[in-house]
Order: structure tokens, then sequence, then C-alpha cells
């Protein structure tokens, strides 16, 4: 049922996975996208990765670009502290339609915030439209050919703060080349990279944890 993806994954968070339980969620995604059809979550194994990141930084304001169907948004806000806030950005209307009624499935609709439109057109405005300083942590997982230039737009909106760590998926695997040899390169940040596998397969990928020196 249903005729897309996304689609077929709500019909299954809505028939398995325990509503206020984001944790079931997360676990119901991952066994339909293992064993049924798979799709493009960060998925358990780098998820854990994600995890230990969120939990040691303990973000106040985060940003994830690309939220697709939510799966990485249940994963991050069911470990953000009391009053912190994730900002998601996804330009899809239909996967945005698809991920606030996975976000509510989960019960995380308060600590969620769901922007739909292109990052590049948003970045410019998080500022004055949130309220905000700057974020503690990003999580980028959108097209691959928008991180590098998504982070450099951050920086020029003073987004950034020192300290500010990013948190790239996929470096590997479509892979991000650009945005790697840059984080790698650049004396602003200090890099680190945590091997791992593209979800659900056997395909060697990462994750790229950045700091941000200022
Ligand atoms: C060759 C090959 C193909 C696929 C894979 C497997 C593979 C594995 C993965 O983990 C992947 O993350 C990906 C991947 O391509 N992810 C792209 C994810 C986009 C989502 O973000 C949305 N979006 C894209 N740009 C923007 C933007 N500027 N502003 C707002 N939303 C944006 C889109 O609307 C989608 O909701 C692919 C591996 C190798
Ligand atoms: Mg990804």
């Amino acid at each position: 049922y249903g005729s897309t993806r996304p689609e077929r994954i709500l019909a299954e968070v809505k028939r398995k996975a325990t509503r206020g339980d984001a944790r079931s969620v997360v676990d119901t995604i991952d066994q339909y996208c293992r064993h049924q059809e798979w799709a493009m979550n960060v998925g358990d194994e780098k998820g854990t990765i994600l995890d230990s990141i969120v939990c040691e930084v303990k973000p106040m304001a985060m940003l994830e670009l690309g939220t697709y169907c939510g799966y990485s948004a249940v994963r991050i806000a069911s470990l953000l502290p009391p009053n912190s806030r994730l900002i998601t950005m996804e330009f899809n209307p239909v996967f945005a339609a698809i991920a606030r009624q996975v976000i509510a499935w989960a019960g995380v609709e308060d600590k969620v915030v769901l922007i739909e439109g292109p990052s590049g057109d948003w970045i410019p405005k998080m500022k004055k439209e949130f309220g905000l300083t700057s974020f503690d942590l990003v999580f980028l997982d959108h097209w691959k050919d928008c991180y590098l230039p998504d982070t450099k737009l951050m920086e020029e909106c003073g987004l950034l703060r020192t300290g500010s760590i990013l948190v790239a998926d996929n470096v590997i695997c479509p892979g991000a080349p650009d945005y790697l040899e840059y984080v790698r390169g650049s004396p602003r940040y200090e890099s680190k990279y945590f091997r791992s596998h593209l979800e659900y397969t056997r395909v060697e990928d990462g994750i790229e944890k950045s700091v941000f020196l200022g």
C-alpha cells in the first residue's frame, strides 16, 4: 500500500510501532528497511554513532539538513535534553508531510521544528526567524553536493560558534569529496572519521565529525 516508499514506511510505522514510543518507531523503520525495502535512513549502525555524539554534545540548538522520512529526526529528538530543539529542513513536500506524521507518531513533535523548503533559502533566515545565535550541532544528510555550500553559508551567516560540531552522513557512499577535503584541510576545523557501513548493507560508509574552531 502507499504509492511511494516513504508512504509505505509511514504505513509500517502506524501498523507496527507503539504511538509515543520513539524507540519503537526507529526500530520499526530499521526492520522494514533491512528486510522489506531499503531506504536512505542513517540506519541502526551509523545511528549509534550519531546517538553517541548527540549524547556527548547535549545540544540546546540542533539543525538537521534533509529530513526525508523523519527517521533521524525521531532518533535525535528522543535523546535531546529538555527545552532543546531540533530544526530539520526538507524541501520535498511529500517527504515533509510523511516526516511530520512519523515525528508525531513517535511523540517527539514538541522537540522538532520541521521547515519545508531549501536549506540555501532558509539558512540565511535562521537567526531572525528563530531568535538563534548559533547551532551547537548540525547533522548533514541531504544532497551530498549541498554539504559544502551549506557549510560555507552557515559560516557566513554566523550560525557556527567556536565548538559547534558538524556531523556528516555518507562521506564515503555516496560520498561528499569536496566537503571532506574542506573540513579535513581547513585550519578552522578539527575533523574525525567514524568508519561504518551504508545503512542496512555491508558497503563501507562513514560519518565525519568536524568541530568548528572559529
Ligand atoms: C550511488 C548511490 C546512491 C544512493 C546511495 C544511498 C544513499 C544513502 C544515504 O544515507 C543518503 O543520505 C543518500 C542520499 O542521496 N541522501 C540525499 C537525501 C536527500 C533528502 O534531503 C532532501 N534535501 C536534499 N537537498 C535539500 C536541501 N538543499 N534542502 C532541503 N532538503 C533537501 C531531499 O528531499 C531528501 O529528503 C543516498 C548510495 C550510493
Ligand atoms: Mg544519509
